[in-house]
């Protein structure tokens, strides 16, 4: 089984070149939004992929370049499409996403909209369980290392496919994810260290040959393109580029 992985965009939280590191992932049919920053609804518009297109949308943690664009993902189908579209997110993900962040713009009394089952049909993800959403595509919770007592979610495509999403370095979770025959590592890298919360690419670069092999590079800040040539056996992610891999 392939599927594809398209980047909307490959930018860190405050990068003005690239759009947020928010991922469509294509499986058979499936098309899987992996976090929805406030780049979101531009990057996609510009794709020229519709809101409705998307079939499910996960969600990593509650950094606005993670989940800004999930105010307007609600407005739309809401009102426009008049359906819910499922919500994937860490069973304690839930409340700090409403009450912390979505509230302020989401909440109708009004028209008694309270809550963020009211936009979305919610699923509530266990870490460290693999959950399948279509055939040929299953998704698993990783709990990630990067702003402490901030939840945080890795997330593990098919067991074989790693999408770090916001992550101090892990070394030994990589080379667990490696022996287990993880396939494609991608990873977010900070360009310059230290890395206070996320894996700089000065860490990324004590991985042995055979991940830095299998690992694309993203979540980098706008001067990138200086860095080309300097990642050893890693590559960077290109954004709006379809990659195809097996899984
Ligand atoms: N302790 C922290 C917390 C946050 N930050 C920066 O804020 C950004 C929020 O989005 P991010 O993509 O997680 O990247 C974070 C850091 O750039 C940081 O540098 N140090
Ligand atoms: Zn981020
Ligand atoms: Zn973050």
């Amino acid at each position: 089984m392939s599927l594809q992985i398209q980047m909307i965009g490959t930018g860190s939280a405050f990068a003005k070149t690239y759009y947020n590191n928010n991922a469509l992932v294509y499986a058979g049919g499936f098309t899987l939004l992996i976090d929805c920053g406030y780049t979101a609804p531009r990057a996609l518009h510009e794709l020229g992929v519709s809101l409705e297109q998307i079939d499910a949308v996960l969600i990593s943690h509650t950094h606005a370049d993670h989940i800004g664009g999930l105010e307007e993902l609600a407005f739309r189908y809401m009102y426009t499409f008049k359906r819910k579209i499922p919500l994937l997110l860490s069973t304690n993900l839930e409340t700090i996403l409403w009450e912390q962040s979505l509230r302020g713009g989401l909440e109708n009394l009004a028209e008694d909209v309270t809550s963020l089952n009211d936009y979305f049909e919610v699923v509530a993800l266990s870490e460290h369980t693999p959950t399948t959403l279509h055939p040929g595509l299953t998704v698993e919770l990783l709990p990630a290392d990067h702003i402490p007592g901030k939840p945080c979610y890795s997330v593990l495509l098919n067991g074989k496919i790693f999408f770090s999403a916001d992550t101090r370095f892990n070394g030994p979770l990589l080379y667990e994810l490696h022996h287990k025959g993880c396939t494609v590592f991608l990873h977010d890298c900070q360009l310059y260290s230290p890395g206070m919360v996320h894996a700089t690419l000065d860490e990324l670069l004590t991985l042995p040959k055979a991940i830095q092999q299998k690992t694309l590079l993203m979540h980098y800040g706008d001067d990138m393109p200086q860095f080309i040539g300097k990642t050893g056996d890693m590559t960077f992610i290109e954004q709006f580029k379809t990659y195809t891999f097996e899984a």
